[in-house]
This record gives structure tokens, C-alpha cells and sequence, in this order.
């Protein structure tokens, strides 16, 4: 506490008071007395009512459970469950018909519409790399991953395997050929690809084995840089753009009959740098490299140097691509994803400030310190417009509380009023039941709403911890309630007038080596009428990309305008066993599966500080964890806990027993430290605690227990 700084009556950690006034104010009218008075002066008008909403989750998660202790599941009772939700306040009546009213969106948002990839910004390396990877090369991404089968001749070998590579050509060919076919013929016979002038306009023509031909639609044909013998043909289709390079003299493109060396397709759109569940941010010190990497992703100025294969690799954000259009007139494409940025949700509070002596809501300090560095925007918005995607919130009344706070924040450092946009991350069950209600609440400024499924399912099973025993954790991802919350959303969100307007999103694939399952089955997203849909790498984004070819969003969209909006009924339908439906042995499986993820995830946020990990299930798949499936792990654990299907006793052996599964795994990390030589470390304490207690956490989160248990490790190793 004594070396707190005191700014206008606030106690501010002094890495805080450095970075804003020497770094994130710098260039800026905004002077440090009017933001830190300011600051004050938000945190002293919305800390009350932020206090007050968390207060009202606890008080209808007791009414909740209190009514299943009574009544047992919603089945039992489903009409009487709808009745109490209203009568409790937990379902508010629904505004009539109304369309958003948001202005000042980008292209990207608005009107384009392709994957969104997610990236923890405390790290500089990903974070700078999300940014680029508004281009993917579909070559390496097909080379790198199962999308190309891995088997036999085609394995990757340790050099270049040249069968491999013509089968990625073959595969790249296709993809061609379905979304800028030839009048005749296929790209995979092209010899060469020509920029024909007639008058001032250019068209491209291209060579076949067959004779010369042209693309089908010869509007395709964007336009081109660099020379006839070796540059690049920029085509475009629904929006997107992809480019054909060129060079007959390179490695691969000496062995195309056309010199064709890579297609280069438009992959992530838009990236959400995330403050939140991916990132391990528990002090001011923490919170400040969060806060200088967004920064410096706003003003242009990050840079990352790092060790990659033996090299010194030094990473900062792409240029614009530079080109000709068909008049030759110069072309410029954007060269970087247009940068959102996720604030963390209203429950945690932060002691990088104290109020009254107290720490403020860690989404007060987000929401003004995001908005902030974003002032500093020199390459990201074309609008100005400033994106903050608010999770976890609590239905409507917790959504206008966010718009309010943004609003407080556009005041104090003299924003024009909805210059900050607001991301509806819908993954609470109330916001769900809610929906309409919430985006009205937004419609000045929603820019997005978005199926968040694994908090979503994480709440499903807290919200409703005392209905009985939940099914499997794969089996409530494919039960009613799941789809009804996705169909509702986009059907919703298509009432509202989001089409044209703003996104409406769909969740993250988790399984990020697992690319070949992903083309299989998130073309479903865009068919569905999702605009957009999360991906956890740049290379999922370059071959997601290929889904917004094949299906034209607003299309679907409009196919989809009148289909009615699933009940609530089938919202509220319960992803519960049937009792004894289990076997002693699928139990500890199961068990055992959600043990080693959430301690190979907790192992490496409380020691290490890395809030989004690659952790082998069970099956050895790799699998994406952050908060979120942390979240689901731990309450489907509790929630057996709860009702008997496993013992406090179980849970702990398997915990220990995991332990050393999860060392294993970790053998090769030089700072690892193993669990299973300690069970009272820090990190396997937090991890069974998790589970011990999941039923008593907040909604179920991680957070607390998670912050908490880092906060130690920080000071014990004096971090
Ligand atoms: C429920 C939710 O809230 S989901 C949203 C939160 N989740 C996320 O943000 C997921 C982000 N993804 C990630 O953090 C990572 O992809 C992980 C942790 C899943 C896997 O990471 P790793 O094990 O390091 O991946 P892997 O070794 O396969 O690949 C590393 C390379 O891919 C790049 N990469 C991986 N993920 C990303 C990403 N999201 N953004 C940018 N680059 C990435 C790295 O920069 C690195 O390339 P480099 O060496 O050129 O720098
Ligand atoms: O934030 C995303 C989610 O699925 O949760
Ligand atoms: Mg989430």
C-alpha cells in the first residue's frame, strides 16, 4: 500500500501511473489530471451498480437452486419454471420490434464477412502474428496440417516431400476451380495466367492445356502487381480476396506449368486480442503488459524479437498490400485484421487501483484503459471506431451497465458518444434467455453478438448445479438446449437487423490441430448465418477462410429471416442423465478426462503465467484450454461431485493419479515443476479446489481461484 500513488483521490500502482502518463497519453489532449479525475469519477458512479449486479446473480442462483432442490429438473415442471424465472426477474419482458441503430462500423464488421481468430495480447509474438494474419498462405496451411492426409506417401517427411507438396497444389487447385472457375477447363491445367490491357482496362486470360480461356466471371479479376513474368493476380469473391503469386523462379513455382507459387487468401478479418480467458493478468504488473502490448498493436510500434529455428526472428506489424485494380489505378488491401479487443467481464476486481481503499472492478480500469491506448489508433479502424468485446455479462440489465460504462469513459476523455462499440459475447444463460432484451440495450453500439458455447456451457451446468447429474461434457455439447441457444441467437440477432449492419459470430474450434474435422464441419457456420466464427491460429484462419467462398453469409441470412425462433422451452431443456445411465468405468473415464485437462491447464497458468495452453485429452488430442473449458471441466466435476456419481475421496486420487500423467506431458519444459512429487503445490491445490469447490465459485469461474493461486507463486518465487 505505501507506495500506492495518490491521483485524485484514488491509491494507483505506480506501474499503472507510469505507463498512463508516459506512455498511454503521450500525443493525446487528454492531460494526466483530467484522466486521472475522471477515472475517479467513473469508478465512483459505476462501482455501486456494479457491486449491485453481482449481488443479484448470487441472489437468483440461490432462488435457482432453491427451486430445483424443490422440484428437481425443468422437466418436472417446465411451465412452473418459466413462471418462477419471470417471477424472480431472471426473464424480463422483451422489447417490441426494433432494428440496431450502430453507425460507424468497418467493412470488416459491416459488410465482409470471414474467420475472427482469438489471441491472448499479453503475448507480443501471437498477438503481432493474429494481427498479419489478415493474409494466410494456403499452401504452407495445407502443407502443415491433416487437411492433406499425413498418411503413407504423403507423410511430411523431414525436408520437402514433393509428393506431399503436389497433392497441397492439387488440393489448392480445387479450391480454384469452385470459387473462380475457368470459362473452361481447371486450374489444375493452367500453363499460364496473363493481365490482357484492352483500351485502359485489364482482364485476365489464362493458358490451359486445352487452349486459351478466361475466368467464368471476369469480374473476379480484382487486379495485379509486380511484372507478367513474376508478380501477383489479386481475384475477389464474396469480398474476400485472394492472390495468385507468381514466380516460375522460386522453389515451388519452377515446378507449375505456370509458375504458380502459393494462393494467398484473405483469412482473419477481424482478431480479437484478448484481456480476458486466454490471458494470466493478476496484478498491476500484469495488467500493464496487457495493456502496453495493445498499445503499441494501436499506435503501430510493437515489436517482438525471438529465437525461431535457430534464428533471430524479429516480428512488428504488417504493411498494406500495395497493387493495381483493373484500371490501373492503385489497390490497396488492408494488411492487417482489423484489431478487437476483449475487456474482461464485471465480476473480478483489480488492486492495480483502490478506491476507498478497496480494489475497483477489474472491467472499469479495462474498459478505460483499452479505450484509452485505442485513441492512440493510427492503423487499425478507417471509422475510428474502438471495438470492445464485453463477456460473461449477465442478461440485459448487466449489458446496459457495460454501455453505460463505455459511456462514462467516451466522456472523460472526450470521445464523440458510441465511438466505442460494444461485442455481446452471448455465453451466459441469462443473456441467452434474454436476448432481444440485451441488444436493445446495445442498439447504439452493438457490434457483434457471439455464441460463446463453452462459457455457455459452463453456466448451463452451474446455473443449474442442483437439478441433478449432467450428462458426459461431449454429450451436453450435442444436446437440444445447445442448438436451440444457436439458432436463437442468429435468428434473434437476424430480427434485430444485425444483417448488413454488425456480426453476428459463432465459437472456437478447439481442436487446433485437428484441421482436417474443422473443414468437415465449421462450413456449418457460415450455412447456419454467422457472419463470422472463432478460430484459435492463423492457419485455421487461412483454411476457415475457404468456408465464407464456399457459402455466401447474407445469402443464408436471408433464407433464414422468417424461420421461427426455438421456445424457451427448448433452451431450458436440461442436458441431464437418466440415473445409473453410466458404468463404473465410463465414470472414471470421464473423471479422468476432465482431471488431466484441468490440471494440465492450471499447472501452466499458476506457474508459469501462460493462460491458454495446448493439453492432450484423455485420447492424446490436443486440445485448446483457456478459462472457458476450464470453466466446463471443473463444474462437470463438481457437479457429479454434488450428486454422488463420484466421491470427494475419487476426486482426489484421480487428481493425484493425473498428476503425474500431466509431469509426463510436461517433461520436456526446462521451468516445469513437477505436481506429483508435491500435492501441496500451489498449482495442484488450486486445480483440485476447482473442482472441490466448483459448486460455491461465482457462476462457476475460474478466476478467483486461479488469480488467487498465481498471486502466490508471484510472491513466493518473487515475481
Ligand atoms: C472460449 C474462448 O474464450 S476461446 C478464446 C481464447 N482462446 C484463444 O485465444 C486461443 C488462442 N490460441 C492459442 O493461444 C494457441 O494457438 C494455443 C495455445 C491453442 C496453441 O499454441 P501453441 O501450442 O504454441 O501452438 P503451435 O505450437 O501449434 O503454434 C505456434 C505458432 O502458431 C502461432 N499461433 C498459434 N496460435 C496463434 C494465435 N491465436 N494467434 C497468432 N498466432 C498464433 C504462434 O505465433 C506460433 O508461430 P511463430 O512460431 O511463428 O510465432
Ligand atoms: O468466449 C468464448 C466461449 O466460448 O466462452
Ligand atoms: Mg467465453
Amino acid at each position: 500500500m505505501s507506495d500506492y500513488l495518490t491521483k485524485s483521490g484514488l491509491s494507483v500502482h505506480p506501474l499503472l501511473v507510469n505507463f498512463v502518463e508516459k506512455e498511454a497519453l503521450t500525443g493525446l489532449s487528454v492531460t494526466a489530471e483530467q484522466f486521472w479525475s475522471g477515472f475517479a469519477a467513473v469508478i465512483a458512479e459505476h462501482a455501486p451498480t456494479n457491486a449491485r449486479l453481482l449481488q443479484k446473480r448470487d441472489e437468483l442462483q440461490s432462488q435457482i437452486d432453491d427451486w430445483h432442490r424443490k422440484y428437481g429438473p425443468v422437466s418436472n415442471n417446465p411451465q412452473g419454471y418459466e413462471f418462477f424465472l419471470r417471477d424472480i426477474g431472471y426473464l424480463v419482458l422483451e422489447p417490441g420490434d426494433f432494428t440496431i441503430e450502430t453507425s460507424g462500423l468497418d467493412p470488416e464488421i459491416r459488410s465482409l464477412c470471414g474467420p475472427q481468430l482469438v489471441v491472448p495480447v499479453s503475448n507480443a509474438r501471437y498477438a503481432l502474428n493474429a494481427a498479419n494474419a489478415r493474409w494466410g498462405s494456403l499452401y504452407d496451411a495445407l502443407y502443415g496440417t491433416d487437411v492433406v492426409s499425413r498418411d503413407g506417401e504423403l507423410a511430411p517427411g523431414k525436408g520437402y516431400n514433393a509428393a506431399r507438396g503436389a497433392a497441397v497444389v492439387d488440393r489448392a487447385a480445387s479450391f480454384l476451380d469452385e470459387s473462380f472457375p475457368l470459362a473452361s477447363g481447371s486450374h489444375r491445367d493452367v500453363t499460364g495466367y496473363h493481365v490482357i490491357k484492352d483500351g485502359d482496362v485489364r482482364h485476365l486470360e489464362v493458358d490451359t492445356t486445352a487452349g486459351r480461356t478466361g475466368l467464368r466471371d471476369p469480374g473476379a479479376f480484382a487486379g495485379y502487381g509486380g511484372t507478367q513474368e513474376s508478380g501477383q493476380l489479386v481475384l475477389r469473391h464474396n469480398g474476400l480476396h485472394v492472390i495468385l503469386v507468381i514466380e516460375p523462379g522460386s522453389v515451388i513455382g519452377g515446378t507449375h506449368k505456370a509458375g504458380l507459387s502459393d494462393v494467398v487468401v484473405e483469412a482473419a478479418l477481424t482478431t480479437i486480442q484478448d484481456c480476458e480467458d486466454s490471458v494470466a493478468a493478476v496484478d498491476a504488473e500484469d495488467k500493464v503488459g496487457v495493456y502496453r502490448n495493445w498499445l503499441g498493436l494501436m499506435n503501430g510500434t510493437l515489436v517482438d524479437t525471438f529465437e525461431k529455428g535457430g534464428q533471430s526472428v524479429t516480428r512488428k506489424l504488417n504493411e498494406d498490400r500495395s497493387c493495381k485494380d483493373v484500371n490501373g489505378q492503385p489497390l490497396v488491401l488492408n494488411g492487417r485484421s482489423l484489431l478487437l479487443v476483449r475487456n474482461v467481464g464485471h465480476l473480478m476486481t483489480t488492486d492495480a487501483v483502490l478506491w476507498k481503499g478497496k480494489p475497483i472492478g477489474e472491467g472499469l480500469m479495462d474498459a478505460a484503459l483499452t479505450v484509452l491506448c485505442a485513441m492512440q489508433d493510427k492503423v487499425n479502424s478507417s471509422t475510428g471506431a474502438i471495438y470492445i468485446v464485453k463477456p460473461k455479462m449477465h442478461g440485459p440489465e448487466e449489458v446496459a451497465f457495460a454501455c453505460a460504462m463505455f459511456a462514462s469513459v467516451e466522456q472523460m476523455l472526450g470521445l464523440k458518444p458510441n465511438t466505442v462499440k460494444i461485442g455481446i459475447m452471448d455465453e451466459e444463460r441469462r443473456t441467452s434467455a434474454n436476448l432481444k432484451a440485451a441488444i436493445y440495450e446495445a442498439r447504439a453500439r452493438v457490434f457483434f453478438i457471439n455464441t460463446g458455447f463453452l462459457d455457455r456451457t459452463g453456466d448451463e451446468i452451474h446455473t443449474s448445479m442442483e437439478a441433478g447429474a449432467v450428462l458426459r461434457k461431449d454429450e451436453i455439447k450435442s444436446e437440444r438446449w445447445i442448438a436451440s441457444y444457436e439458432d436463437r441467437n442468429v435468428l434473434i440477432g437476424l430480427a434485430c437487423g444485425l444483417s448488413g449492419r454488425a456480426q453476428i459470430g459463432k465459437g472456437m474450434w478447439a481442436r487446433p490441430d485437428d484441421m482436417a474435422a474443422m473443414m468437415d464441419s465449421k462450413a456449418a457456420h457460415p450455412n447456419a448465418g454467422a457472419n463470422t466464427a472463432w478460430v484459435p491460429s492463423p492457419t485455421a484462419a487461412t483454411l476457415h477462410a475457404l468456408h465464407y467462398h464456399q457459402v455466401d453469409v447474407f445469402a443464408a441470412q436471408t433464407r433464414r429471416h422468417n424461420q421461427s425462433i426455438p421456445p424457451l422451452s427448448e433452451l431450458f431443456s436440461m442436458p441431464m442423465q437418466a440415473p445409473f445411465s453410466l458404468s463404473r468405468e465410463e465414470i472414471t473415464r470421464e473423471l479422468e478426462n476432465n482431471v488431466q485437462g484441468i490440471l494440465g491447464y492450471v499447472v501452466r497458468w499458476v506457474q508459469q503465467g501462460v493462460g491458454c495452453s495446448k493439453v492432450p485429452d484423455i485420447n492424446n488430442v490436443g486440445l485448446m484450454e483457456d478459462r472457458a473449458t476450464c470453466r466446463i471441466s471443473s463444474q462437470a466435476v463438481a457437479n457429479w461431485l454434488r450428486h454422488g456419481l463420484v466421491s470427494r475421496d475419487e476426486v482426489t486420487s484421480t487428481f493425484e493419479r493425473m498428476a503425474g500423467v500431466v509431469d509426463q506431458q510436461n517433461v520436456g519444459d526446462p521451468v516445469y515443476r513437477p505436481m506429483a512429487e508435491n500435492f501441496g503445490s500451489v498449482a495442484f491445490q488450486a486445480a483440485l479446489d476447482l473442482a472441490l469447490h466448483g459448486a460455491d465459485q461465482p457462476s462457476g469461474y475460474t478466476e478467483p481461484l486461479l488469480h488467487a493461486a498465481r498471486r502466490k507463486v508471484k510472491a513466493r518465487d518473487g515475481k
